[in-house]
């Protein structure tokens, strides 16, 4: 796994997210590694608070769906670096925002354990990327999603 996180590389300026921004007290924070570089696979972990429930017991899927959300446009970002041959975090910055977001839920998220988001990078274009995740709870698949992931427009940042 690598040791800093794609986020970590994110500039001053656009490290307000809500989902991963290190710059959003209120935020979820999540930090996404390349899991396996080679194979283009990628991890991030998220243990919800109490006030992210759904019904007692399970996770608010709005949740999940922002923890898919920020895991894929980080791991399109680190994949875009590696497909340019770049180190990541190099100049010019390379940003990724969400275009689509799907999400499935497949069995109830529990709370009180640690999830386990894994990415695969499916496709890499100069402007787009796609990146399948999977959420998973004590070893259980319960949510699966995918991100398209589009270079972020100027008029953005
Ligand atoms: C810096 C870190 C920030 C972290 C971000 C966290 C995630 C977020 O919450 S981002 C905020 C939510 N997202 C937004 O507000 C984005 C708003 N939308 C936009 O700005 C534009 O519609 C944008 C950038 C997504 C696409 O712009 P557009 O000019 O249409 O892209 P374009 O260059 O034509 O398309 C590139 C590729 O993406 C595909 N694409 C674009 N939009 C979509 C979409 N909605 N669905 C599927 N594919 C899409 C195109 O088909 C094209 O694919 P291909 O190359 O295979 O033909």
């Amino acid at each position: 796994m690598s040791k800093q996180a794609f986020q970590d590389y994110y500039p001053e300026e656009l490290s307000h997210c809500y989902g991963c921004g290190s710059n959003n007290a209120d935020g979820h924070q999540l930090k996404s590694y390349w899991l396996d570089e080679k194979q283009g696979e990628t991890i991030a972990r998220f243990t919800p608070k109490a006030y992210h429930t759904a019904i007692p017991g399970f996770v608010y899927g709005g949740l999940i769906a922002s923890l898919i959300d920020c895991h894929g446009t980080g791991s399109a970002a680190a994949a875009a670096y590696q497909a340019q041959g770049r180190v990541i975090g190099s100049a010019p910055a390379l940003r990724f925002v969400t275009g689509a977001l799907n999400v499935n839920f497949l069995a109830p998220t529990p709370m009180g354990v640690e999830l386990i988001l894994r990415g695969k990078i499916t496709e890499v274009k100069e402007r787009k990327v796609i990146v399948e995740i999977t959420l998973s709870a004590d070893d259980v698949v319960c949510v699966s999603g995918s991100v398209i992931a589009v270079k972020m427009p100027a008029t953005m940042g």
